[in-house]
């Protein structure tokens, strides 16, 4: 066993007497740090992030909820935060990650779009960090023995009760059964005009759009919402309970089926029925991450708990379909278990990391998803092409030709 103890803190980063935050593992392990951010504490899954930017995009993404984030990047918060880059649809909310755990004490914002400190950003979200941590050996560990459950806490005083903590810490049932998209989501429709950032104008706004889109909000972030509205759907949000009736009564072109929190198979009782009401009706069906589990499932899939999960911006995938790779940004500690496909459904996507799956399709029908996040994946040319794919799908039923996939 890797230990992870007080003096794996390097001399290089600090060096104080008194411990104001702790992360406390499920099997008694405690780590002591310096807090940052909000005070108090939480608990959740560990797990280790590996992209060296998009700090405060992963920060705020709603599929982390339930999760504390170690990031192998030692460098977080140099660049500030600003309130352009959130991901989840109510900017005030922190329905995502419950902690972070990072190396070096975040230094002072230098960015030209920095509003605030890292710090203060935290706080102002309600998010506890731990700073001055060796994340090395905490991934390591997690890389050899799994995701740890642990309680994160942060007290200015550095008064904690450390048995009571790894009680928290060891009781705490873990993701798996947990349906947390009901948490997340926003429990309103909406619809969503907002188009993709361009240095000098910002945000835009959409013109004319061509294509009546329904995306069901399990956590659904805001690129996607807006690489949507670039690809000219006009998108309507619907909560993650909508039902198929609900969904249908919009008459749209194609159907969106966003990431989100928790585990897969626990979201099935509202999820599924209406993702099977769609694919009943025959319309184009497009999903990431979470959208891309719940429609496996809908298909009559199985999904299963990672060891480690793949958290990052760095991990390859290849399209079978186009015989490329793409880089992609992923977040996810859940997988569809290809064996249980039925034979009307083929993998299209695979992890050139361990094999996973990472996307399917339903042979001869404009059906798909995949298990990565296209949006934030590093290389636009990388991945944006999906979102193609999936207007394609909508103009086939137009009888209009194919745009040009791009990548
Ligand atoms: N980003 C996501 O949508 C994550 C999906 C799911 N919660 C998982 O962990 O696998």
């Amino acid at each position: 066993m890797i230990e992870i103890a007080t003096d794996a803190f390097g001399e290089d980063v600090w060096a104080e007497p008194v411990a104001t935050a702790l992360l406390v593992l499920a099997d008694g392990t405690i780590v002591e740090g310096r807090g940052i951010g909000a005070t108090g504490t939480a608990v959740g899954e560990v797990c280790f992030n590996t992209a060296m930017t998009g700090y405060q995009e992963i920060l705020t993404d709603p599929s982390y909820a339930g999760q504390i984030i170690t990031f192998t990047f030692p460098h977080i918060g140099n660049v500030g935060a600003n309130d352009e880059d959130i991901e989840t649809v109510n900017m005030a909310s922190s329905s995502g990650v419950r902690g972070v755990v990072l190396r070096v004490d975040p230094t002072d914002p230098s960015n030209w779009r920095s509003l605030k400190h890292l710090d203060a950003w935290l706080k102002a979200r309600g998010i506890i960090g731990i700073a001055g941590i060796d994340t090395r050996a905490l991934t390591a560990r997690i890389r050899e023995q799994g995701m740890p459950n642990a309680v994160i806490a942060h007290d200015g005083a550095g008064r904690f009760d450390r048995a009571a903590l790894a009680a928290e810490a060891k009781a705490w049932p873990g993701l798996e059964g947990m349906d947390l998209a009901k948490d997340v989501t926003s429990g309103q429709s909406f619809t969503w005009d907002e188009t993709s950032w361009t240095l000098g104008s910002g945000y835009g706004r959409q013109e004319a759009p061509v294509f009546n889109v329904v995306a069901l909000d399990y956590g659904i972030k805001r690129n996607i919402l807006r690489l949507l509205a670039d690809a000219g759907c006009r998108v309507t949000v619907l909560p993650a309970t909508a039902t198929g009736e609900d969904i249908l009564a919009h008459a749209p072109d194609g159907v969106f089926l966003s990431n989100g929190p928790g585990d897969p198979a626990a979201t099935g009782a509202y999820a599924v029925p209406a993702i099977r009401d769609v694919i009943a009706a025959d319309l184009p069906v497009f999903g990431i991450c979470l959208g891309h589990q719940m429609l496996a499932i809908a298909l009559g899939g199985e999904t299963k708990k990672m060891h480690q999960g793949h958290h990052g911006a760095n991990h390859p995938v290849k399209d079978f379909t186009t015989g490329k790779v793409e880089i992609t940004s992923m977040n996810h500690g859940f997988a569809v278990d290809t064996a249980t496909l039925p034979d009307s459904v083929e993998e299209t996507h695979v992890s050139l990391f361990d094999g996973s799956n990472c996307g399917i399709r339903v042979k001869d029908r404009p059906i798909f998803s995949v298990q990565y996040h296209p949006e934030a994946s590093p290389g636009p040319r990388d991945s944006h092409y999906l979102f193609t794919r999936f207007v394609n799908a909508m103009r086939a039923r137009r009888g209009e030709p194919p745009l040009p996939e791009r990548g």
